[in-house]
């Protein structure tokens, strides 16, 4: 399907197999997309890397990505935990003086305290005080008062003892090639169904940069600090929130995945990371959400050169715009029968073969997906259970 954007013709593309050719196969003709937010020529946010094009990205990304393997998720689970008990500790005071909670609202002072606490080494508090400097100002980012982040990132903060972990940390350690990119795949979770041995090849192929290239400048890396910001506190606080939802108007779903994660835990009531990513309910419930309330509706990239489509006979012409209309996908009864309804168990193991590939997009797909996924997936998990 066509549409104009202004006088900008898109072209839409639904059929996975098509979606595959565009976001891997051929990602190397596609490796740009059109900027997540008009930023003019500002120097720290036109390095962000959703903005970043051709070399540029691969330099950068290549750089980030041992930032988010799940070894240095593993590294960061106790920091989030910290956040996650300090959240819960104050839903408990709401609980037992029977007040009403903005469940929302809660969930955005929680991904803001994780964020705060594993890239920034700042502690918010931001459940007991919405008016943080951290808090007022990384919100206001979102209304896209740009200065106003950076002014915040230099003000005094009161700093978290877990500082040896945070995200700019583990960046230098990367831009220092203490880390490489390959990582293992956890074959239990449901946002791998697009990845088998040729889309992880294409990857590697793409992010496999010289040496001599592998640096990054300091503006560049102020800007991914504020893009983590960015892009991971409104998307995980809106899962959490649908999450939150779904399982209060499906006490059968809610009651299953109780009895799951209090079988998991250990004697101290604690889940460890290893046993949290692969519990395959929770996984599905949050694969589920990720289907019916997917925050990023439409995944965009842009032509580097003029391409034939498969056969369709249609030529995308350098500089067009080709775009996945993911909602629409996933609320589609072609892939997914009784596509408004919650139905974890089509992501459980037994059934997630069904799911045809490139029909579950919600973190994009290909070397260009989203770099935030398994930090969002375990801060996900870890609140929910
Ligand atoms: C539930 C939470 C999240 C969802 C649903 C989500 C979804 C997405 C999607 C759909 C894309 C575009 C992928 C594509 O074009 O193929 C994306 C890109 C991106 N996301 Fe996320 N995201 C989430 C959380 C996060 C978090 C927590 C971070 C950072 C810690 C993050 C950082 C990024 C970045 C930097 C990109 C751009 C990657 C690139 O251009 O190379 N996201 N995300």
């Amino acid at each position: 399907m066509a549409k104009f954007m202004g006088n900008n013709p898109i072209l839409q593309v639904a059929d996975p197999e098509l979606i595959k050719q565009v976001l891997v196969k051929d990602c190397h003709i596609f490796t740009d997309r059109k900027s997540f937010f008009e930023c003019g020529n500002h120097p720290i946010v036109e390095k962000v890397l959703p903005g970043l094009q051709g070399d540029d990205w691969k330099r950068v990304r290549s750089i980030t990505t041992p930032v988010f393997t799940s070894g240095k998720m593993r590294k960061m689970y106790p920091i989030v935990r910290e956040s996650v008990k300090g959240f819960m500790n104050t839903l408990s005071e709401y609980v037992n003086d029977k007040q009403e909670v903005n469940v929302t609202d809660m969930y955005g002072c929680l991904t803001m305290d994780v964020i705060a606490n594993c890239a920034f080494a700042t502690k918010t508090n931001a459940f007991k005080d919405p008016n943080n400097a951290f808090v007022v100002n990384g919100r206001n980012v979102l209304k896209l008062s740009v200065l106003k982040f950076i002014s915040m990132l230099l003000l005094p903060q009161e700093k978290s003892e877990t500082k040896s972990n945070d995200l700019i940390d583990l960046m230098m350690r990367a831009k220092e090639g203490k880390d490489n990119i390959n990582d293992e795949r956890n074959k239990y979770e449901s946002h791998h169904i697009n990845e088998g041995e040729e889309e992880l090849e294409i990857t590697n192929n793409i992010l496999n940069i010289k040496p001599s290239n592998i640096f990054i400048t300091e503006d560049e890396m102020i800007a991914q600090m504020f893009i983590v910001l960015l892009a991971g506190y409104e998307t995980t606080a809106s899962t959490l929130s649908f999450c939150s939802y779904e399982l209060a108007l499906n006490p059968d779903v809610q009651q299953k995945l109780y009895e799951e994660v209090m079988s998991s835990m250990d004697t101290n009531g604690e889940i460890d990371y290893e046993v949290l990513i692969k519990l395959p309910f929770l996984d599905a419930v949050i694969a589920e959400t990720l289907r019916l309330h997917t925050p990023l509706v439409i995944i965009g990239r842009i032509a580097a050169q003029d391409y034939r489509l498969g056969n369709t006979g249609i030529t995308v012409y350098k500089g067009r715009v080709v775009e996945i209309p993911v909602y629409a996908i996933h609320h589609s009864e072609e892939y997914y029968p009784n596509a408004e309804m919650f139905i974890p168990d089509r992501f459980l193991p037994e059934n997630r073969h069904q799911i045809i590939p490139y029909t579950y997009l919600p973190f994009g797909s290909g070397p260009r997906n989203c770099i935030g996924m398994r930090f969002a997936l375990m801060e996900v998990k870890l609140v929910i259970c």
